[in-house]
C-alpha cells in the first residue's frame, strides 16, 4: 500500500460542559503517525453559553426546533476561535490541509438514531478558506451505532508504544473510557463525570464546578443513595453504550436533602463508582489508567479512583499527552481519516455493525 501523506489538521470541539471551544492541531497520516501540536481554549460568549445551557435542559426543543440563529452563533464562535488559534500559534491557512469541526452536541439519542451537533461546516470552510469535515457522528448513528465515543481510535494511535492493556478515562461532563490492548480497542461511556456535580455546585453555591474536588472531599458520602444510584441497569449493560449529558439527572435528585458538602461527596462518589463499574466490560484489568478531561484536575476524583482501582491512575500528561486538547486533536485526526475513507468507529467502540467511515467534507471553494 502506498504511504499516506502526513498532513496538518486542525480540530475544534465544544464538549458537553459547554465551557468553551477547544482548538488544536495534529500532524498525521490518518493512521499510525500522530504528532499533536499546541492547543487553545476560547470561552463561549456568556450569553451564548447560557442560551445553550437553557436549551439542553429542554430536550424537546433541542431535538426539533430549527435553532437557525443559535447554530449561526455557534458556527461564528468556532470560526473566531479557529482564527485566533491560528494567529496566536502562527499557523497559516495554506499549511493546514483540513479542519475537523465537531460542533456543539445539544441532543444525543442513538436509540432513535438521532444525534444533533450544532454547526455549519460549509460556512467554516468558506470563511476560513480550509476544507472542513463535520457531521462525524451521523453515519454511525444512522447505521445503528451509539454515535459516541469517537476519540478512541485517536487514543489507540497515541497509545501504541505504551504497556498494555491500558485504560484512557475521560472525565468530562460525561465519563468515557477507551480500553486498548494491541489492536483491540473497546470504548464506552461510563456514567456522569462532572455534569451532576457541576449542576449541583451552580444550584447550591453559584459556582461552575467544585474546584479540585474540595467540597466533595470535605463531605460524607450517603452510601444508601450511591447504592440506589448504582442499581441503574446502564452499568450492567454491555458495551458499547453512550449517554446524553442529562441522562442521570433525575436519578440524582436524592442529594437535594443533603448538605452542600455531603451532596457533593455523594455525587462525586456516583462518578467514581460508575467508573469502577467499567471494569465489568473489559476482558483484562488494565495495568494503568490515564485520565484526561477537566475531571483529572479534581483531586478528590483522582484520590478515590486510586484507592478503588489499586493500580496507577495518572493524568495523561504523565505520558506526554495534553489532556486539554485530546478531543480537539482527535477530530483533526478523524477529519483526515474521513477524507481517506478510513473507519471513524468500530463495532467495539460504538456498536456499529461494521467499521464505519463517516463525516462530510465541505470544500473551501
Ligand atoms: N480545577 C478543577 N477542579 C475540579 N474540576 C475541574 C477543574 N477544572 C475542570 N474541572 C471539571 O472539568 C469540567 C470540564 O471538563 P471538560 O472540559 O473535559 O469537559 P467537556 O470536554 O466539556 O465534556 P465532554 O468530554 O463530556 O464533552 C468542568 O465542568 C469541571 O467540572
Ligand atoms: C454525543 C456527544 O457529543 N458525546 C460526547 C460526550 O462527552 C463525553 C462523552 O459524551 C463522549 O461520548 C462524547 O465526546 C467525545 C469527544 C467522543 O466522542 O469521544
Amino acid at each position: 500500500m502506498p504511504e499516506r501523506p502526513v498532513v496538518k489538521a486542525i480540530g475544534a470541539i465544544s464538549g458537553t460542559s459547554m465551557d468553551g471551544i477547544d482548538v488544536s492541531i495534529v500532524e498525521t497520516d490518518g493512521d499510525s503517525v500522530v504528532k499533536p501540536g499546541p492547543g487553545r481554549t476560547f470561552s463561549y460568549p456568556e450569553d451564548l453559553r447560557a442560551t445553550l445551557q437553557a436549551l439542553i435542559a429542554q430536550p424537546a426543543r433541542a431535538q426539533s426546533e430549527p435553532l437557525d440563529d443559535l447554530e449561526q452563533a455557534v458556527t461564528q464562535a468556532h470560526i473566531a476561535a479557529i482564527r485566533r488559534f491560528m494567529s496566536e500559534t502562527g499557523i497559516a491557512a495554506g499549511d493546514v490541509k483540513l479542519i475537523g469541526f465537531h460542533g456543539q452536541t445539544v441532543y444525543h439519542r442513538p436509540e432513535i438514531r438521532f444525534t444533533r451537533q450544532l454547526g455549519l461546516g460549509a460556512q467554516v470552510a468558506r470563511e476560513l478558506g480550509i476544507d472542513t469535515v463535520y457531521r462525524f457522528r451521523h453515519a454511525d448513528v444512522a447505521s445503528g451505532g451509539e454515535g459516541a465515543p469517537f476519540v478512541p481510535l485517536y487514543h489507540r494511535a497515541l497509545a501504541s508504544g505504551l504497556p498494555q492493556p491500558v485504560m484512557v478515562l475521560n472525565l468530562g461532563g460525561v465519563g468515557n473510557v477507551t480500553y486498548i490492548d494491541g489492536d483491540a480497542v473497546i470504548a464506552f461511556d461510563t456514567g456522569p463525570a462532572s455534569a451532576l456535580l457541576d449542576d449541583f455546585m451552580l444550584r447550591r453555591r453559584g459556582l461552575g464546578f467544585d474546584e479540585n474536588g474540595q467540597l466533595a472531599a470535605s463531605g460524607n458520602v450517603d452510601q444508601r443513595l450511591v447504592s440506589a444510584f448504582m442499581t441503574n441497569p446502564f452499568f450492567d449493560r454491555p458495551a458499547p453504550k453512550s449517554l446524553d449529558r442529562q441522562d442521570f439527572h433525575d436519578r440524582a435528585k436524592g442529594v437535594e436533602a443533603l448538605s452542600d458538602a455531603d451532596g457533593a461527596a455523594t455525587l462525586a462518589e456516583f462518578t467514581v463508582q460508575s467508573v469502577i463499574a467499567a471494569l465489568r466490560h473489559v476482558p483484562r484489568a488494565p495495568q494503568r489508567w490515564l485520565v484526561t478531561g477537566g475531571g483529572r484536575r479534581n483531586a478528590h476524583f483522582m484520590k478515590r479512583l486510586r484507592e478503588e482501582l489499586g493500580v496507577a491512575v495518572d493524568p495523561v500528561e504523565s505520558v506526554g499527552w495534553n489532556g486539554d486538547f485530546l478531543e480537539a486533536q482527535a477530530f483533526g485526526y478523524l477529519a483526515v481519516r474521513s477524507t481517506l475513507g478510513l473507519p471513524l468507529s468500530l463495532p467495539t467502540t460504538t456498536g456499529v455493525p461494521h467499521p464505519m467511515p463517516g463525516g462530510e467534507l465541505h470544500r473551501a471553494a
